[in-house]
């Protein structure tokens, strides 16, 4: 008979849905290490944080659930090796990371993160200057330096690094606001009407070169680790914006201070960082062209609902038979 083991437990409610979609299942919701050192030796499933120590017990295991999307700090050797099938939880995230990323594209285009810096210190200083100002009250019959200082988004070009489920969502997102759309990825799932041509990743120096707004909306894999070095960096336009959603590891950090404080691009907005929190003491906190977001941009009250179906969807296709909603490549970390 099929067994699933859940280590850390889940609360009540989440184990009741748990134990009607698995009816024909043994389900053992570990409260303690114990437990779940004996549990697992039977188990065929898992949901939760697996440790070698736990693997090393397991006899029959054929599926293992990450409970979260990326993978790189789930994944160590023995999982790597071993023959069962992991599945993550990646595809909740996607129209709340979309608003997030769109959230930091109007920051920018509109200068908001600047005007938020000077409301701090009620200070009223409109970007372009106190001459540009008085153009504009005198009547706007030329564009002045302060039209200047703001972008227009239907003339901007995004550029995403990963069109998946939260990829794909920017694009959609951004295309509404009548900018134009770029992508790369390894697998290609145009978006009609939208990204009708997804480049291979050996474009990426293109889309760098092309794009207002470059988006990173990929996973932390070995392909994609430090992906951005100073080479990237010097391929973006010195007017164009850095967003990083995907995984810290992507950028490197060092050379992307380097490259914000040369003006070698425009600014950037990151969610994600090398080392999280990123240290009080670290220099992108005191520049005024960078936004920062601590890990935050999947936070929405609907998340815990579409983890719980996810889970749910891929225990009926696991007692069922079927291919999961969710399959993990092990080598490729996503
Ligand atoms: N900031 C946050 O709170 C969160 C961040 N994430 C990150 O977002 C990532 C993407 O999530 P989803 O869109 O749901 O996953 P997904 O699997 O639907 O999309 C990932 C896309 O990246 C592509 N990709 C893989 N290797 C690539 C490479 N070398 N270059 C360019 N693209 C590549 C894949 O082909 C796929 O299309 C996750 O792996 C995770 O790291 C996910 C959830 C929350
Ligand atoms: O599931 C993930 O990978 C996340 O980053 C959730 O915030």
């Amino acid at each position: 008979m099929k067994k699933l083991v859940i280590f850390p437990p889940v609360d009540d409610l989440r184990l009741q849905r748990i134990q009607d979609a698995a009816q024909d299942m043994v389900v053992v919701n570990a409260a303690d290490q114990a437990t779940a050192d004996e549990a697992i030796v039977e188990a065929t499933a898992f949901f939760g944080k697996l440790t070698p120590q736990l693997l090393a017990r397991a006899k029959q295991l054929d599926w293992v659930q990450s409970p979260t999307a990326s993978l790189e700090h789930y994944l160590f050797p023995e999982l790597v090796a071993h023959p069962c099938q992991l599945t993550n939880m990646r595809g909740l995230f996607y129209d709340v990371i979309a608003d997030h990323v769109l959230g930091y594209v109007l920051m920018f285009a509109r200068n908001s993160h600047i005007y938020l810096r000077q409301q701090m210190q009620s200070r009223w200083a409109p970007v372009g200057g106190e001459e540009a100002r008085a153009d504009f009250v005198n009547g706007p019959g030329q564009v002045n330096a302060i039209d200047r200082g703001a972008l227009h988004l239907a003339d901007c070009t995004l550029g995403i690094v990963g069109v998946g489920s939260i990829g794909g969502e920017i694009a959609c997102r951004a295309r509404a606001f009548g900018m134009h759309v770029l992508g790369v990825d390894p697998v290609r799932r145009e978006i009609p009407d939208v990204l009708p041509e997804i480049w291979p990743i050996r474009q990426l120096p293109d889309l760098l070169a092309s794009s207002d707004f470059v988006v990173i909306a990929a996973p932390h894999t070995p392909e994609t680790e430090k992906l951005f070095s100073t080479e990237q960096l010097q391929q973006m336009r010195d007017s164009a914006y850095l967003i990083n959603i995907g995984r810290g590891a992507i950028v490197d950090l060092g050379a992307l201070t380097t490259a914000l404080e040369a003006g070698q691009i425009a600014g950037a907005a990151l969610d994600v960082f090398e080392v999280e929190p990123l240290p009080a003491d670290h220099p992108l906190w005191g520049m005024e062209n960078v936004l920062i977001t601590p890990h935050v941009a999947a936070a929405s009250p609907r998340i815990a609902e579409r983890h719980t179906e996810t889970l749910l969807e891929n225990i009926r296709r696991y007692i069922n038979g079927e291919e999961f909603l969710t399959p993990a490549d092990k080598e490729k970390w996503f």
